[in-house]
């Protein structure tokens, strides 16, 4: 069991820190790196992993503290897996909206059957900039691309991803219950298993 009561979250992204911070709970003191630094790592691995390993170490670098990264995408079949690890830089870098526009635009005579998708969530927790041994835990969560936004909570591409278990979109989800199912909410429970915390 690893024991610290202090961490970082290395994550840039609003929407991102606070389901990482729900999914915490109290039982561990979360920072986030932007208290430290406001340079975002340049994001060069060719997987979720190393990305994740990247941006936690990147975190216990500017912080001393212990790191906990999230490196995530959506994961579209009929894209060969496209975006994936580029998922934050679909339309370069230009956000949220722009990702969502293109997608829906490349996928647009794509009949339901083959609009099958991934959520896929890595996590990288470290102990300390160096650390030779990170725990990696991964979610994934199915489902489809829709051919119109739905929904208002959450961020980036949840207005387009289609739950086939709650019969809605990931943004008509409240943030509890989207908390409890996700691909970050799968590897989280990894996680929290792997530290001792459940
Ligand atoms: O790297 P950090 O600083 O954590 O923030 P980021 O937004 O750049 O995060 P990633 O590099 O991991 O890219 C993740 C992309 O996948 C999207 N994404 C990840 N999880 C999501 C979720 O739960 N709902 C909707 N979109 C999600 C997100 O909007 C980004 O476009
Ligand atoms: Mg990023």
């Amino acid at each position: 069991m690893i024991l610290f009561n202090e961490l970082v979250l290395a994550s840039h992204n609003a929407g991102k820190l606070k389901e990482l911070q729900a999914m915490l709970g109290s039982s561990i003191r979360v920072r986030s790196v932007g208290e430290f630094s406001s340079i975002e790592p340049e994001e060069t691995g060719l997987s979720f992993i190393e990305n994740a390993i990247l941006k936690a170490r990147n975190a216990a670098r500017v912080s001393g503290l212990p790191a906990l990264a999230d490196d995530s995408g959506l994961a579209v079949d009929f894209l060969g897996g496209a975006p994936g690890i580029y998922s934050a830089r679909y339309a370069d870098g230009q956000g949220d909206a722009a990702n969502n526009a293109k997608l829906l635009d490349v996928l647009q005579a794509v009949p339901d059957a083959e609009r099958g998708a991934q959520f896929v969530c890595c996590l990288a927790l470290v102990r300390h900039a160096d650390d030779p041994l990170p725990i990696i835990c991964e979610g994934l969560w199915h489902g489809r691309i829709l051919h119109t936004a739905q929904g208002v909570e959450g961020f980036g591409y949840d207005p387009l991803f289609w739950v086939p278990e709650r019969d809605c979109s990931s943004a008509e989800l409240p943030a509890a219950e989207k908390n409890q199912i996700s691909h970050r909410a799968r590897a989280m429970v990894l996680l929290k298993h792997r530290l001792g915390l459940v």
